[in-house]
């Protein structure tokens, strides 16, 4: 069965709007809890935030108390840094993604070069397993970057979809042979393979030609329906598409 991780940041870049930064003051809305709460009745397999460097939607108290609070896994999404490394292994969430970022972009913008950080992943990779964290890297689909994940010690890789939801036509068809390709050598490697980014109830069913996905990590997308519909008819939409996928 193919896992939903909802990403709840863009919940709390609506609180941020109002520069809501004391979570407990009375702007404080939406509330980021209640978001992740709905998301657990809807169906959500895991929970998935983003603690970006400039803390531009999840803080860091949003991370201890989803930790706290959730039923479900909680995935936590962060780039390869001392300082988030350190909040990571106090809060000790079940799943961490490292995901490159770059402070002037929109949202992330691919991969991490696994190759050439080969060492600082490695290193950052043990220290969260021994601290009994599983452990994914966000990578474009990229034949290098599935073995040098594996040789850092990922359990897991999570395939971005950025560039093949971007895509149409026949290019989206040429990313989802490197998606297939990708998917085979990481499973044959023993990495659980995951992906995500900008996945819709539009696109998804071009991506289930895709083998051995366990788990798609999904968020902009089901906010943004959250806003007509709610979050749990948006989470339930998407649910029942991803019942579709044969694997
Ligand atoms: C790594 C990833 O794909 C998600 O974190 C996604 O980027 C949502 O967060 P942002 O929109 O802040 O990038
Ligand atoms: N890692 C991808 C993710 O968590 C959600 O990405 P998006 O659906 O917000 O583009």
């Amino acid at each position: 069965m193919l896992h939903l991780g909802v990403n709840i940041d863009h919940v709390a870049t609506l609180r941020q709007a109002r520069y809501a930064t004391m979570l407990d003051s009375p702007n404080a809305e939406p509330v980021l809890l209640d978001a992740a709460r709905e998301s657990e009745a809807a169906g959500a397999h895991s929970i998935t935030v983003h603690l970006r460097a400039d803390r531009r939607h999840i803080q860091d108290a949003d991370v201890y108390l989803l930790k706290r609070e959730l039923k479900v896994k909680l995935n936590l999404e962060m780039g390869n840094t001392p300082e988030i490394l350190e909040i990571a292994l106090k809060v000790k969430p079940d799943f961490v993604c490292l995901v490159p970022e770059n402070r002037k972009e929109i949202t992330t913008e691919g991969g991490l070069d696994v190759p050439s950080h080969a060492a600082a992943l490695k290193e950052t990779t043990t220290r969260l397993k021994d601290a009994g964290i599983r452990v994914s890297f966000f990578v474009d689909p990229v034949r290098d970057h599935m073995y040098a994940s594996a040789d850092c010690g990922a359990d897991m890789v999570e395939l971005h979809t950025g560039t093949f939801a971007n895509a149409v036509g026949a290019e989206r068809q040429a990313e989802v042979v490197r998606l297939v390709e990708a998917a085979a050598q990481a499973h044959d490697l023993g990495l659980q393979v995951n992906a995500g980014h900008g996945l819709t109830t539009r696109n998804v069913r071009d991506l289930f030609a895709v083998p051995h996905l366990a788990e798609l990590n999904i968020g902009h997308s089901l906010v943004s329906r959250a806003i007509t519909v709610g979050l749990r008819t948006s989470i339930g939409e998407m649910l029942a598409v991803m019942g579709e996928y044969p694997g």
